[in-house]
């Protein structure tokens, strides 16, 4: 089996002395993603700033490739690690591609002479992160998500067999972060590169990540596999979260549904109800939803977002009685919407509802 990579061991991590996170143990493998998440201020960057020796440890050690951190020198550390952190470097006059270009320091000789072969790979990693337009530019003069772009360009041409980075996607457009992401994953996977950082989005946390790291009120709360970690209930609980419902199983957040009497009523089904649930969110409506199947990919909008779902197991029908609560339902409620007209042997009981509630001249449609 392969061995630890990176090991923080009983680590102690604080600033002046005063600790403010304890017990970091925290392992990674070469080739592993490792993801700190939690809340604002809880010491995410601290621990990793303790990580790449910018803040001392008050306890503990952190060890590369089975040897502590405080072992080595400059040079050979920065042959094993490169960081992206979110402090912002202000060099003078550099263009995109001297800033990159300092990547190679670990390798270049005292002079700092740039080779072949170093410029081959610095355009190799401005080319994988997609900066390759930025070349001339002024760093100083540049969007904070190109910034961030070039800085991590730097980092991979360092080479190194571990990274760290700290909110590296905060700043990127969707598209960015979805790149950026994917090339850590197969940096990780292809160079066997291991990579520790600290993120925002959880979502992305839960798809890219091996381990996830939890941080809460200045403790390491829970390390595991995403699966094993961000259930909805603990994601809600870490947070703290009041106004919104995150649904581990998409890694997607939807705002407070609208309470109060329900006087609407979706027949829904097959993802049809989403945009309507939304819809009827924003406009503070509350509605119940039903019939749905608890595997049908609206239950888990539907239950976020609707006073009242009539559900059923999965792979199931609904029995009379269910049947009668829908009917009744339609009879207490105004209006009535089915945004679904496809109609089988699966959900054949929606269509009952259907003709049920267009008998009672209820059905509407959303622009009505
Ligand atoms: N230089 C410093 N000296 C003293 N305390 C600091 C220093 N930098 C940060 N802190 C404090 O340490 C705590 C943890 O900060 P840290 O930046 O590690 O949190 P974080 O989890 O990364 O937060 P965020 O998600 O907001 O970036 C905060 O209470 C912060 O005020």
């Amino acid at each position: 089996m392969q061995s630890d990579y990176m090991v923080t061991e009983e680590a102690s991590v604080g600033y002046q002395k005063r600790t403010l996170i304890d017990h970091v143990n925290l392992h990674v493998k070469k080739g592993e993603i490792l993801t700190l998440i939690g809340p604002n201020g809880v010491g995410k960057s601290t621990i990793l700033k303790s990580i790449i020796r910018q803040l001392s440890l008050i306890a503990g050690t952190v060890s590369i490739d089975e040897k502590e951190l405080s072992s080595y020198a400059p040079k050979e550390l920065a042959k094993k690690m490169a960081i992206v952190m979110t402090e912002r470097i202000h060099p003078e006059r550099y263009t995109c591609y001297d800033v990159v270009a300092t990547g190679r320091y670990p390798y270049t000789g005292k002079m700092g002479m740039l080779q072949k072969e170093d410029e081959e790979k610095i355009e190799e990693a401005m080319r994988q992160v997609q900066v390759e337009a930025l070349r001339d530019q002024d760093f100083e003069r540049i969007s904070d998500g190109q910034r961030q772009r070039v800085m991590l360009a730097r980092a991979i041409c360092q080479e190194p067999e571990i990274l760290v980075l700290d909110e590296p996607t905060s700043y990127l457009d969707i598209r960015y972060k979805t790149d950026f992401l994917w090339l850590l994953r197969s940096l990780a996977r292809k160079r066997q590169m291991a990579v520790v950082m600290s993120l925002h989005e959880i979502d992305l946390a839960q798809k890219i990540s091996d381990q996830v790291v939890c941080v809460k009120e200045h403790r390491v709360d829970r390390v595991g596999t995403p699966e094993e970690v961000m259930t909805t209930e603990y994601i809600q609980e870490l947070y703290a979260m009041q106004d919104g419902v995150y649904d581990a199983a998409y890694g997607s957040v939807e705002f407070p549904k609208p309470t109060g009497d329900v006087h609407t009523f979706v027949i829904g089904g097959g993802g049809y109800g989403i945009p309507l649930y939304r819809e009827l969110q924003r406009q503070g409506i509350p509605c119940a939803a039903g019939i749905l199947p608890v595997h049908d990919r609206e239950y888990p909008v539907a239950k976020a977002l609707c006073e009242k779902v009539l559900e059923i197991p999965a792979f199931t029908m609904p029995e009379d009685t269910m049947l009668a609560q829908a009917k009744a339902l339609i009879d207490a409620c105004e209006t009535v919407y089915c945004p679904c007209m496809e109609f089988g042997v699966c959900n054949s009981y929606n269509q009952e509802l259907y003709f049920y509630a267009k008998k009672q001249n209820k059905l509407k449609n959303l622009s009505e």
